[in-house]
């Protein structure tokens, strides 16, 4: 018999103790990204390729799909009256949905920007907080990852695919030909030994010493003290290379760039790095800063950049090794 969202979270609701509404704020999101999907599988059909000519607070150009997949995130929470904030890549700072609202929603609206015109696999990232007692302000976002109630993303790829963890494992749903989401995978394990990984190799030369020798280890194969070939993956879409790792294991990082130490790192911690991290984490994988484990830091900013290195957990050991002996 097949096992839809709503089934899976009432079972979830059975076995656990999971937080009241959260499984209510899981399917608005989940409603949210099947609108943004419909807009995908449209694409020039719809008239959402190309540049939207604005930028974000990061100094991003947006893209047009960033800005609607934005906004039918917005839309689609702030009516569920369980939301009381929001914040996004695409906002300058938080958003507030509902004063009565528990909970908090980060979210990437639309991850891998760069891939959306030439059709290659997108995702939308979320996590899902605890409201503190008291004001909205942008402190009641700033909680380490490990906090996270509930985190996710959808793959928009040859199929659409949800994956969810509520801190009890992981579960992947497949969209159907009801336009229902459908368990199809429960609890992958990320093998803890790999030899393929991810890196965009052309910012090489702005990278720190330590992971310049480890890159170069991997590069080296079996003539180098790795003692094995790797094989090298690079999508630009941190959704489909986590999605990669959870399902025949890997490491991915998007490393600390020497030009501009204002700026550790690419990726958004709040809402990247640390609802892909949960997941990693739920499936036997681990995920570092290639310091600390990034579940266990502390937020200073919404927008906070990090280094992120995640995936197969004796891999990401060996490289966050690395990088503290240095
Ligand atoms: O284009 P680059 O530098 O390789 O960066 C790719 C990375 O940037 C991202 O696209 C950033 O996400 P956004 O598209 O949400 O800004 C990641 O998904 C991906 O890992
Ligand atoms: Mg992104
Ligand atoms: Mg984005």
């Amino acid at each position: 018999m097949s096992v839809l969202l709503s089934d899976y979270l009432q079972q979830q609701q059975q076995k656990y103790t999971v937080t009241p509404f959260l499984p209510e704020v899981i399917i608005s999101i989940s409603q949210a990204c099947l609108h943004i999907n419909r807009e995908v599988r449209l694409g020039a059909l719809d008239n959402i390729l190309g540049s939207a000519h604005t930028g974000n607070i990061q100094g991003e150009e947006q893209k047009k799909l960033d800005v609607l997949s934005n906004q039918i995130m917005i839309d689609t929470l702030s009516a569920n009256p369980a939301i009381a904030g929001l914040a996004s890549e695409e906002e300058d700072s938080f958003v507030t949905a509902n004063d009565n609202g528990q909970f908090l929603v980060l979210f990437d609206p639309l991850d891998g920007s760069s891939n959306i015109d030439v059709n290659i696999s997108i995702g939308t990232i979320f996590s899902i907080l605890a409201k503190p007692d008291g004001t909205l302000t942008t402190e009641s976002f700033l909680q380490p990852g490990r906090q996270q109630l509930a985190s996710g993303y959808v793959l928009y790829g040859p199929q659409t695919i949800l994956v969810l963890t509520l801190k009890h494992g992981i579960a992947m749903f497949t969209l159907n030909e009801q336009n229902q989401f459908q368990l199809t995978q429960e609890n992958p394990q990320i093998p803890a030994a790999t030899a393929e990984f991810a890196i965009n190799m052309s910012n090489q030369r702005h990278w720190q010493p330590a992971m310049q020798n480890y890159i170069a280890q991997l590069l080296a194969g079996k003539t180098g003290c790795r003692g094995k070939d790797y094989n090298m993956r690079w999508v630009a879409s941190m959704v489909a290379e986590v999605h990669r790792i959870l399902i025949r294991g890997g490491i991915f990082t998007y490393p600390q760039d020497q030009r501009n130490p204002d700026k550790p790192g690419k990726l958004r911690l709040m809402y990247e790095a640390n609802p892909m991290s949960l997941l990693i984490e739920q499936a036997q994988g681990a995920a570092t800063n290639a310091q600390q484990n990034i579940l266990d830091i502390q937020p200073e900013g919404l927008h906070q950049r990090i280094a992120v290195v995640l995936g197969s957990k004796e891999e990401v050991d060996y490289v966050t090794a690395m990088h503290n002996a240095s």
